[in-house]
């Protein structure tokens, strides 16, 4: 028999597809399958026209047959097969596809009622990198004889005639040996194929099958007596082993809620049932289909680098990509899930996705689609949506700071804050819808902890106008109030500002004369405490307080508190400019201002002690405690 030559450059591609393209050698079984897959489709197709066909949908199956001893692996499936022909153009020339033709081929209107993988042409080689020789014994529909097509892989193949009782194909598979680095063997082992089919092909539309060996517990014997030992027995059974018809591809009126769960908590490893399902099917630009999770909780890793955002990505049933990035945006990492399009484009290996335009028209689709349904719970089910917010609300805070705030606009209804005036978490929307329209702004405060923050002096004031503040006590906070800036023409205030409640020209007279009246005490305390402030000043936020601390230009102190941890306390960390406020009403100014007239050293005494009040107030350290304490006690004296 002669044997044919692939041509030179096939000789090369084939020795690239089989060393290069692929990764991973194991996924010659889903392409091998998918092939059988496009072949019952093709034969399905024509059973749609061709009453001779005499198979229904029920009848098509593909088998896996491994043979330890033997060391092969067979593929069986009874689709449309291959002519002798067929089997030289398609097996012969890499990179020509049939099914591909077959596709263009077809009808339009009957396009719908097939799933067909191959395009390419390529993935049936992928069967070299696990087996050393290939042997395909195909008939084609129609025909009454049978070829068997062998290779070796780089030499070339052969075709001779063969015996085949039924139209279909079986490819065999002569698996290598094994060697250091590759356990091939491991292809022949049934729990093994089972885990490729249930992880690559679990959704190809026909069963696949095999015969598996198991063992059970023999049944006890009626008349067995009391020292009866259980016995156990070897036995075959098939087995389907994929479970065909995705949950997502299913309508979502025919899901029920404990489906959704179950598939949840099996395919992404929580025991806790999802905080809320999407179910998408689209038909517009991109035809896909897409079933989202909201996790209730944040997995352990969530907040760490190991976290690996991605949705899983199928092709028509088969999966390309297990964690698919660029399907998420990073606010949204938390969402689980499977997008599944007929209209990707797929390289050629199938394993990288390229960057195309269907998947950022699906990535923004679903990114609205998350937000809307986190609206949802937010408004029909708040409990719920605190829920959430507790495991990724902190995400959401940094996704609308990221890229320069460049998704703030999108995030920021999502946002909650404590409020002063409902005692619980609040969206800025609703502080909105609360607020009277004669209140100049929208306030918040911010410190370590909601009691510390109610307990500032400077929040005393806007508290008594009966203005609601919203209390910040997570790190992103005030970045954030910072790049919001206004909302819904109110701008976003702080109580610490200067300028929190507007003052009439009167008391801009008054402030402005009890400045200049008090003018030698301030000199006095900025000159005392030198570099520790910028600036001290007789304070426009204070009621009842006699001191408090506020920071001149764009950092805050709370900000410096956040820079210091970032960089570990280091000097160089970004400083506020530290203001030292002074209620000149209050007894601890007049007492200073008398002891700045009758005794000066007592005066600048009093000063440092007042900035050390500020500081802890404002929950900043006391930079040097034990000077702290000499001063209380000699002003005890
Ligand atoms: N089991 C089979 N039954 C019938 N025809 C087959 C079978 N396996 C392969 N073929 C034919 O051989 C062709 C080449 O297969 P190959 O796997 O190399 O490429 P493909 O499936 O078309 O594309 P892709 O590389 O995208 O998988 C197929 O298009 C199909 O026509």
């Amino acid at each position: 028999m002669a044997k044919k030559q692939f041509k030179a450059e096939s000789k090369r591609l084939l020795d690239l597809m089989i060393n290069s393209i692929y990764t991973h050698k194991e996924i010659f079984l889903r392409e091998l399958i998918s092939n059988a897959s496009d072949a019952v489709d093709k034969l399905a197709y024509k059973a749609l026209t061709d009453d001779q066909v005499g198979l229904n949908r029920d009848d098509f199956q593909i088998t896996l047959t491994p043979d330890q001893l033997g060391r092969t692996l067979t593929i069986s499936d009874n689709g449309i097969g291959m002519t002798r022909d067929e089997l030289e153009q398609n097996l012969g020339t890499i990179a020509r596809s049939g099914s591909l033709q077959f596709k263009q081929d077809m009808d339009a209107e009957k396009k719908a009622d097939v799933d067909i993988i191959g395009q390419f042409g390529v993935g049936f080689y992928s069967a070299f990198m696990v087996a050393d020789k290939v042997t395909v014994t195909s008939r084609a529909y129609g025909s009454d004889e049978a070829w068997c097509w062998e290779s070796t892989g780089v030499d070339g193949y052969t075709l001779s005639p063969a015996e085949k009782e039924a139209p279909g194909t079986d490819i065999v598979l002569h698996i290598k040996a094994d060697t250091e680095d590759d356990k091939y063997g491991e292809y022949l082992e049934q729990y093994r194929l089972d885990d490729l089919i249930k992880k690559y092909s679990d959704y190809i539309h026909y069963p696949i099958r095999m015969l598996m060996h198991k063992s059970r517990q023999k049944e006890r014997p009626e008349d067995a007596d009391e020292d009866y030992k259980s016995e156990w027995e070897d036995y075959d059974e098939w087995e389907t082993l994929n479970s065909m018809v995705p949950l997502w591809q299913r309508p979502k009126s025919e899901v029920t809620e404990e489906e959704y769960n179950a598939f949840y908590k099996e395919h992404y490893g929580d025991w806790e049932d999802p905080l809320s399902v999407i179910h998408v099917r689209a038909e517009g630009q991109v035809e896909y289909k897409a079933m989202l999770y909201i996790p209730t909780r944040a997995p352990y890793d969530f907040y760490s680098r190991d976290f690996e955002k991605g949705l899983q990505l199928y092709s028509s049933g088969v999966l390309i990509m297990d964690k698919c990035a660029d399907l998420l945006p990073d606010h949204f990492r938390f969402v689980r899930g499977v997008v599944d399009s007929p209209d990707f484009s797929l390289n050629i290996s199938r394993e990288v996705l390229q960057h195309t335009r269907q998947l950022k028209v699906i990535a923004a689709n679903l990114e609205k689609k998350i937000k809307a349904e986190l609206l949802r719970i937010q408004k029909d089910e708040r409990e719920k949506y605190e829920t959430f917010w507790a495991s990724f609300g902190r995400q959401l805070k940094y996704g609308a700071l990221e890229d320069y705030g460049a998704h703030k606009e999108l995030l920021k209804d999502l946002l909650l804050f404590f409020s002063s005036k409902e005692g619980k978490l609040t969206t800025l929307a609703e502080y909105r819808g609360r607020m009277a329209e004669d209140q100049p702004y929208v306030y918040y405060a911010s410190g370590e902890s909601v009691e510390q923050i109610a307990k500032l002096p400077q929040v005393e004031r806007i508290l008594d106008k009966g203005y609601e503040i919203l209390y910040l006590t997570d790190e992103p906070d005030e970045f954030i109030m910072d790049a919001l800036g206004v909302w819904d023409e109110k701008p976003l205030k702080s109580v610490s500002d200067d300028d929190a409640l507007p003052q009439t020209d009167e008391e801009k007279a008054e402030a402005e004369k009890k400045a200049e009246e008090n003018k030698d005490v301030l000199d006095f305390v900025k000159e005392t405490l030198g570099e520790k402030i910028k600036e001290a000043r007789i304070s426009k936020i204070l009621k009842s307080g006699a001191v408090c601390l506020t920071a001149d230009g764009p950092i805050t102190l709370e900000m410096e508190k956040y820079f210091a941890r970032m960089d570990q306390g280091q000097a160089q960390s970004m400083k506020a400019q530290r203001v030292l406020e002074l209620n000149s009403d209050s007894g601890a100014f007049a007492a200073l201002r008398e002891a700045l007239d009758s005794d000066r050293e007592k005066a600048a005494k009093y000063a440092e002690l007042l900035y050390d009040q500020a500081l802890l107030i404002a929950g900043l350290p006391i930079e040097d405690t034990a000077r702290y304490t000499e001063l209380v006690c000699s002003l005890m004296q």
